[in-house]
């Protein structure tokens, strides 16, 4: 392990960064989305966006070398992060020991972090592994563990697929169930250039804070299964999809078109022309079919 001196994680350039991994013995790994972050002034901007306060509990996903991970510790929060590549997590053990709120959960992050969730952070952030980084939100989502803020860098076609509106060709049951859960607006794009080694695609930071309506609805388990699966042929109408629904088999058929009448949703509509809010409203109604 080099000393401190050489340890520069302010890099800003492939050269620079190569050599730490040169030096290190380390290396970008594809299977593992190891894309870093070479713009010192997008790290800054994503940690600004976090608007933590000293204290802050926050946690990050996949730290790599650690340029984020030092800006967050050197202003003052207590920060978890989840690593899966061990060359890395050896790596940030030693180079982080003298930090003492910095702690690291070790593996891959979608089956550890629910030995971690007693309370949530306060905040989330991430340069997201692009294979998974779908999974990792939903994960947080579905398991009603969100923090008051996330950050998080993700390839652009996902960004769009996030923020994307009704009769837009990026809305999916993803849209709906970011949506749902949050305000999410992309907060910037980076260029490919902006990463080590060059990814193929511009990637958005995309900045999420927990929507009222996440709150308020109870029945949270219907909303995630209904909207998932009306939305599991695209070219199909609702009624086709509800047909199909493993889910809504379950429950008298008359009574889900019923359902879908009082709210006012058309079954002849597809599941791209139908809002969040629409969602939620039918969602409320199929739940009290599960009373009956
Ligand atoms: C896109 S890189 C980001 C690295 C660094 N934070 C940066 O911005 O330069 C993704 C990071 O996530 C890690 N990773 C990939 N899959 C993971 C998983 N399933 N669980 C935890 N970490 C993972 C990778 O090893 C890598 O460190």
């Amino acid at each position: 392990m080099p000393d401190d001196s050489i340890l520069n994680l302010n890099y800003d350039s492939p050269q620079e960064i190569k050599e730490l991994l040169d030096i290190m013995g380390l290396g970008p790994r594809k299977r593992w989305g190891q894309n870093f972050l070479i713009n010192s002034g997008a790290r800054k901007r994503i940690v600004d966006l976090l608007e933590m306060k000293e204290g802050d509990t926050v946690w990050e996903v996949g730290p790599g070398l650690g340029s984020i991970t030092k800006i967050i510790l050197d202003r003052g929060a207590k920060l978890k992060v989840f690593e899966i590549d061990p060359g890395y997590i050896d790596y940030l053990t030693k180079a982080f020991e003298s930090y003492p709120k910095f702690s690291i959960v070790p593996g891959d992050v979608i089956k550890t972090w629910k030995g971690h969730r007693r309370k949530p952070p306060k905040r989330f952030v991430g340069n997201l592994p692009y294979n998974i980084s779908s999974a990792i939100v939903s994960s947080f989502i579905e398991n009603d563990f969100i923090p008051e803020k996330m950050v998080f860098t993700v390839q652009r076609e996902m960004g769009q697929r996030m923020t994307a509106k009704p009769n837009n060709k990026n809305y999916s049951s993803f849209s709906v169930l970011c949506q749902f859960a949050c305000d999410v607006k992309e907060v910037g794009v980076l260029k490919p250039g902006s990463f080590y080694p060059v990814p193929g695609v511009s990637s958005a930071i995309i900045s999420m804070v927990p929507h009222q309506r996440y709150r308020e609805l109870e029945d949270k388990e219907t909303f995630f299964k209904v909207t998932r699966q009306l939305f599991s042929s695209r070219r199909k109408t609702l009624k086709n999809n509800i047909n199909l629904s493993p889910y809504l088999k379950e429950f008298n058929k008359d009574d889900v078109f019923k359902a879908f009448e009082i709210v006012g949703i058309d079954v002849t509509r597809r599941a791209e022309t139908v809002s969040v809010d629409e969602y939620v409203e039918l969602a409320k109604e199929i739940s009290k079919l599960k009373d009956k």
